[in-house]
């Protein structure tokens, strides 16, 4: 970890026709560190990383990558400056083959693309053996590594993931989380919300606590006080 704060989200508040979902929040993630974000149900995890990448509108705030501020830039420009998103839900091209369906998430050249996609490989040994693959027919922790190397294709400096494990088998979710934490080892910054603590603590260096929109604690995974945990998921 180098340090330098590659997110930084100063007091955003975001929500849908005025009602509020996340509300006045800061964090910021550095380079090569992996933040869990953690929360109950409706605790406004999603609705933080769709409103830093633009999907849910700000209604007050700041975001920052690498120190410019993209909170005025439409979705795609953020994703070109370096933000990748993994949406809840393992979204694949279902009809194509994962080959395909890595090289159509690139935008660069070929040489880069090759590039990018023997490091996907390299990350995920069990995709490359299905290269030919049509995604339909790979497993539901196989399609989650696909969703991820979709986003890294784009060679985010930035990776934002909702909910990765989500209907995994533990040693799916297990699989999921180390190519986590071996994305932050390559410098990337990474935000992971999580319903799941456990497998979330497990990856991460730093834990986001939310609880109706708003950060409760914020702090290294060792210092996070064993009730923290309990009162934001069961609101003590
Ligand atoms: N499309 C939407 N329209 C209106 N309200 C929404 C919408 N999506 C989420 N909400 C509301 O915003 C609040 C935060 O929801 P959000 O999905 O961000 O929470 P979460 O922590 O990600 O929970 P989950 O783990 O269930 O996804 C909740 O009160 C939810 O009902």
């Amino acid at each position: 970890m180098t340090g330098t704060p590659l997110l930084q989200v100063e007091g955003l508040t975001a929500g849908y026709g005025g009602a509020v979902a996340v509300d006045g929040l800061s964090l910021s993630v550095a380079a090569g560190e992996a933040v869990a974000l953690l929360g109950a149900n409706g605790a406004g995890k999603s609705t933080l990383l769709k409103a830093i990448l633009g999907l849910v509108p700000a209604m007050g705030g700041r975001i920052r990558l690498a120190g410019e501020e993209i909170g005025a830039l439409a979705p795609e420009r953020r994703v070109r400056r370096g933000l990748g998103y993994v949406p809840e839900g393992r979204r694949v091209f279902p009809g194509m083959s994962v080959r395909d369906n890595l090289e159509v998430a690139s935008w660069l050249g070929r040489a880069e693309r090759v590039r990018d996609l023997e490091r996907v490989f390299a990350l995920f040994p069990a995709l490359e053996g299905k290269a030919e693959e049509r995604a339909w027919r790979l497993s539901g922790g196989q399609q989650q590594m696909l969703a991820v190397g979709r986003a890294l294709m784009g060679r985010p400096r930035v990776l934002l993931l909702d909910e990765p494990s989500l209907g995994l088998s533990p040693k799916l979710a297990g699989e999921v989380f180390a190519a986590v934490r071996a994305i932050a080892g390559t410098g990337t910054a990474v935000l992971v919300a999580e319903q799941s603590a456990a497998r979330a603590l497990s990856a991460a260096g730093r834990v986001v606590l939310l609880r109706l929109g708003r950060a409760v604690h914020d702090g290294p995974v060792e210092t996070l006080p064993g009730d923290a945990l309990r009162d934001a998921f069961l609101g003590g």
